[in-house]
């Protein structure tokens, strides 16, 4: 099976514990929770997605025959991108990227010496080998990876609760504002919420900030 790949970036990580970390974000395409397609919106289980997420037409997107090409298309966006071979780190994201990253590809980005962290809505159970996994729960499916690193809850939500999430095996709890038209509003309850349960840290979308895939 191909990996299908929207686009293949070098960036700074802009959100969570990671925040400001170079890293080459691979932003695989599909979701299980939302077509993608604007006119599904209303009906997906994800109702806030603020990511394009279908086809293979970003920058560095297409269809990777195997495990190995993936890696060395990675491998060569981060040595155009950064001064040394060291601290090698990608993030792999979608859409949802469980929906595609396995043990083969996993083994092949180690081999050349990344760091590998995931972005996941936390409804599919991430596979061995993963060094940072971020979950991100949403409403519609059960949260089946109820362990990581860093557990980022979009906020507000109608039908998900900070609460709900507290007692997970998380290293790190975020609330992350919902972007969209009441993202100053959002920032400010996300504020108010983390200064009553300092259990929770605030996580802003720096990139979005300072203009920065
Ligand atoms: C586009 S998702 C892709 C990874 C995975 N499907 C997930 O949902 O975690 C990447 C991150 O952006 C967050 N995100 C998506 N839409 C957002 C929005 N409107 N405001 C703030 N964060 C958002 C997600 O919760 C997730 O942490
Ligand atoms: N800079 C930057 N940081 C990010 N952290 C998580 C992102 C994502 O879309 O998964 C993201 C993204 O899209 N850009
Ligand atoms: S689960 Fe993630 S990629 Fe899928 S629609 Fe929601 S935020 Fe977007
Ligand atoms: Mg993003």
């Amino acid at each position: 099976m191909p990996y299908i790949v929207k686009e293949l970036f070098a960036t700074l990580q802009g959100e969570g514990a990671h925040s400001g970390r170079a890293a080459i974000f691979c932003r695989f395409t599909g979701c299980n929770l939302w077509s993608g397609r604007e006119e599904d919106r209303y009906k997906a289980q994800c109702t806030f997605c603020d990511t394009d997420f279908i086809g293979t037409d970003g920058p560095g997107g297409g269809r990777f025959a195997t495990a190995e090409a993936l890696a060395a298309a990675l491998d060569d966006c981060w040595q155009a991108h950064t001064a040394d071979g060291t601290h090698r780190y990608v993030v792999f994201t979608g859409g949802e990227p469980l929906l595609q990253l396995d043990a083969a590809l996993i083994a092949a980005v180690k081999a050349r010496g990344f760091t590998i962290a995931v972005e996941t809505n936390g409804s599919l159970l991430a596979p061995e080998g993963i060094d940072w996994v971020c979950v991100s729960p949403k409403p519609g499916q059960p949260l089946k990876q109820t362990h990581g690193h860093e557990l980022k809850l979009v906020y507000p939500q109608q039908t998900l609760s900070p609460e709900q999430f507290a007692a997970l095996d998380f290293q790190h709890f975020w609330l992350q504002p919902m972007d969209g038209p009441e993202r100053l509003a959002n920032t400010e309850k996300a504020v108010r919420y983390c200064q009553s349960h300092p259990q929770w840290r605030l996580s802003l979308q720096t990139h979005k900030l300072i203009g920065i895939p």
